[in-house]
């Protein structure tokens, strides 16, 4: 498969704008913390190491993936000096059908917020079918999808305040 040959957050071969004139929330979710607090960690280092300064970095926490639709819509409402929210969780398939009702409705869900509020709302969400998948993809051997949503803030946050 093509994705066993890559580090999913190999971004450094793309042109990433400075940070230091945008303010961003990130909302993680506590569902498999463990996993979240490296989305989180990732997202968290890869801001500031783009320029983002630490007093405009907001981090909220919500019990679960799929509160983070709610959270983005209240950080937008209540803060509209944000520039963007970055939303973290990792859903992992259980027994029954919750996993795919997750899923669909925080992909969905973000992109209505982020439509409303003409602002970027970055699906940091992991969406694995067990442990492991969720491992490699914070910090492990595809990466870290923390980074690549702090990234994809960034850029989006630049289109938003250029085009
Ligand atoms: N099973 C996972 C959940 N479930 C909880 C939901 O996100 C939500 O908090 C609950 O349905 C109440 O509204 N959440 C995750 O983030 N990851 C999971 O694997
Ligand atoms: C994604 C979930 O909600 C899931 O982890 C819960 O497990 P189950 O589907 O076995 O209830």
């Amino acid at each position: 498969m093509a994705t066993q040959l890559k580090n999913l957050s190999d971004f450094s071969h793309t042109t990433v704008p400075d940070g230091k004139n945008y303010k961003f929330a990130i909302a993680v979710a506590e569902w498999n913390a463990a996993i979240t607090g490296s989305l989180y960690d990732g997202a968290l280092k890869t801001l500031l190491s783009n320029g983002v300064l630490e007093e405009n970095i907001i981090s909220v926490p919500v019990p679960g993936s799929f509160e983070l639709t709610g959270a983005a819509e209240i950080l937008l409402s209540k803060r509209p000096e944000l520039d963007g929210v970055i939303c973290l969780g990792c859903v992992i398939q259980g027994e029954t059908r919750h996993f795919d009702f997750i899923c669909q409705a925080v992909a969905s869900g973000l992109t209505d917020v982020s439509i409303k509020h003409s602002k970027p709302v970055i699906f940091g969400v992991l969406t694995t079918d067990d442990q492991q998948q969720a491992v490699d993809r914070s910090g492990g051997k595809h990466g870290n999808k923390g980074d690549e949503a702090a990234i994809t803030a960034i850029k989006m946050a630049h289109l938003n305040a250029t085009v």
